[in-house]
């Protein structure tokens, strides 16, 4: 990939994107380009379709999404069901249509069925039901893999399609209504520390188990699809190792130095049991994740004390 290549990153202000932009730029890449959901709304068909045709870029890297943790993903079926739907097939068929070459699209690994056998292979999609807190958002992205993968078949393009295990890292959302369960937890273990060491409240039962990549190292993966063709279009992208919510609590509660209770509110649901990802098909491909979870969540929270303010003006 030469560095003066036109990048378009969807969704370039959010965790993932921006990561994606971070690395792109350290790499040497000259010339990256980004919309803000202001300037572009990306669920706008004729705005996205004038998009390309004005700028013309070569490369599209889809980190753009309505995206948020169990509750969010439970209370707005309609909007991540139709919100994911239209963007991803504005930017597809936008970029298909605009003669693109490559396109990376991002899913994730609710995509597989609820009670697939562990770990989870790229083969399971579709053999059986998905689980019902996240399934409109699953259903979109699922149509979005089969989207890329059409393309591929019929049109023989370089789209690719990366499912991503659960991200964390800078720039995560730290609301506790919208966020996923680790910036959940770093907010809610500080905030009770700050506090006088209060008990925190965290949901479900503690047992589900959960797979944690970091997003520099997601921002790397991406970098390597960008430069390498791929012979398939779905790779899982993770760590291969997971642990128990309870487990991770711990972990957070220890790294942020807290010293209180931990009460679990079983009215919040679990969600899946487990979905940790078999990584052997991108490692085969010649990448594989770098950053431990330990030495992430101590990055994350270092980064988190340094944006309370900022976060907490853009994201809450
Ligand atoms: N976070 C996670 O744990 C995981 C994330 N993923 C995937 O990674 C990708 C990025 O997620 P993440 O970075 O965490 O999410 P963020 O919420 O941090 O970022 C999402 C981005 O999408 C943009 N966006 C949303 N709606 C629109 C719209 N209508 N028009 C234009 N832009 C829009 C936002 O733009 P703006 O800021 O300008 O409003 C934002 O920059 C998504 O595809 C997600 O599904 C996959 C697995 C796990
Ligand atoms: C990335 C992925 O993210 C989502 O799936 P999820 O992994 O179930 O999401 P989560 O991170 O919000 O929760 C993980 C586990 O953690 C428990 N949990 C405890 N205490 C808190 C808590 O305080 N906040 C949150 N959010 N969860 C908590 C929670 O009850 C659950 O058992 C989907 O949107 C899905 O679409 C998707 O792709």
């Amino acid at each position: 990939m030469k560095k003066e290549t036109k990048i378009y990153i969807a969704g370039h202000r959010g965790m993932v994107g921006s990561a994606i932009w971070r690395a792109l730029e350290a790499k040497g890449y000259t010339n990256l380009m980004g919309k803000s959901s202001k300037e572009l709304d990306l669920r706008n068909q004729a705005a996205v379709k004038d998009f390309y045709a004005t700028e013309q870029p070569e490369v599209v890297i889809d980190a753009a999404a309505r995206v948020g943790g169990i509750l969010a993903n439970n209370s707005y079926p309609y909007q991540f069901l139709m919100e994911n739907l239209q963007i991803q097939n504005n930017l597809i068929d936008g970029a298909h249509q605009s003669g693109i070459g490559k396109f990376i699209f991002l899913g994730s690994s609710c995509i597989y069925p609820k009670l697939a056998p562990q770990p989870l292979k790229e083969e399971y999609l579709l053999t059986s039901s998905l689980e019902p807190t996240n399934e409109w958002y699953a259903i979109a992205k699922i149509t979005g893999v089969k989207a890329c993968e059409a393309i591929r078949k019929q049109f023989d393009k370089d789209y690719i399609s990366l499912m991503p295990t659960n991200l964390y890292g800078p720039f995560d959302n730290f609301d506790l209504e919208t966020s996923h369960v680790l910036p959940a937890m770093i907010r809610k273990f500080h905030e009770a520390k700050e506090s006088g060491n209060a008990a925190v409240e965290l949901w479900g039962s503690g047992t589900p188990m959960r797979e944690f990549l970091h997003v520099e190292d997601m921002a790397d993966v991406v970098v390597f699809a960008l430069e390498n063709e791929f012979q398939d279009n779905l790779y899982n992208v993770g760590t291969g190792v997971d642990l128990t919510i309870k487990e991770l609590a711990e972990l957070i509660q220890q790294t942020v130095g807290h010293e209180g209770e931990i009460i679990w509110d079983s009215s919040k649901p679990d969600g899946t049991p487990r979905k940790l990802m078999d990584v052997s098909k991108m490692a085969d491909a010649g990448w594989k994740a770098k950053i431990k979870l330990a030495d992430g969540i101590k990055d994350t929270y270092q980064w988190f004390l340094e944006n309370i303010d900022s976060f907490k003006q853009v994201k809450i």
